[in-house]
């Protein structure tokens, strides 16, 4: 996959399976790796409410359980009426690993659920001096349980 405009698209087909029947606020993410691969994820609400897992958060985990963490570029996310969707403050959270653990800036692609308007931002822009792993003493630092470039034990 090549462009901003390829990876909103996807977003925005992941959208269309999002499970939101308790906000009726449908969003889909699309996480683009350095070669080109796309995972892709849509929000999944609960009964609960606080459960609910976000469609940035389901993309990432879905690159990060294919071993793929390390190799993510670019997110696009999208949904909502009217403005672009900015991710929510925890997702910036996770995204923030992300870049920690790539190396590498991530850029962040927004836009609304209809409409071609779409915002770009890097994660450092949406999460100034973010908490990260390099916070941490080193007894806490991670420790990983796969080799987060290739993904492998
Ligand atoms: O960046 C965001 C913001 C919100 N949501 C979801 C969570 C909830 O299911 C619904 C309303 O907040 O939208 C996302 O998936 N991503």
């Amino acid at each position: 996959m090549t462009g901003r405009n390829a990876l909103i698209d996807a977003a925005r087909g992941a959208m269309r399976h999002a499970y939101a029947p308790y906000s009726q606020f449908a969003v889909g993410a699309a996480v683009e790796l350095i070669d080109g691969t796309v995972f892709l994820g849509s929000n999944m609400e609960n009964a609960s409410y606080g459960l609910s897992l976000c469609a940035e958060a389901v993309a990432i985990a879905s690159a990060s359980t294919a071993g793929k963490m390390a190799d993510i570029c670019t997110i696009a996310v999208v949904g909502g009426g009217g403005d672009p969707i900015v991710p929510c403050g925890r997702c910036r959270q996770l995204i923030a690993e992300v870049q920690a653990v790539a190396g590498r800036p991530v850029a962040v692609h927004c836009s609304a659920s209809s409409g071609q308007d779409v915002r770009s931002f890097m994660l450092d822009a949406l999460l100034p001096h973010a908490f990260g792993p390099a916070a941490l003493a080193p007894a806490h630092e991670p420790r990983h349980t796969s080799d987060p470039s290739t993904g492998n034990l």
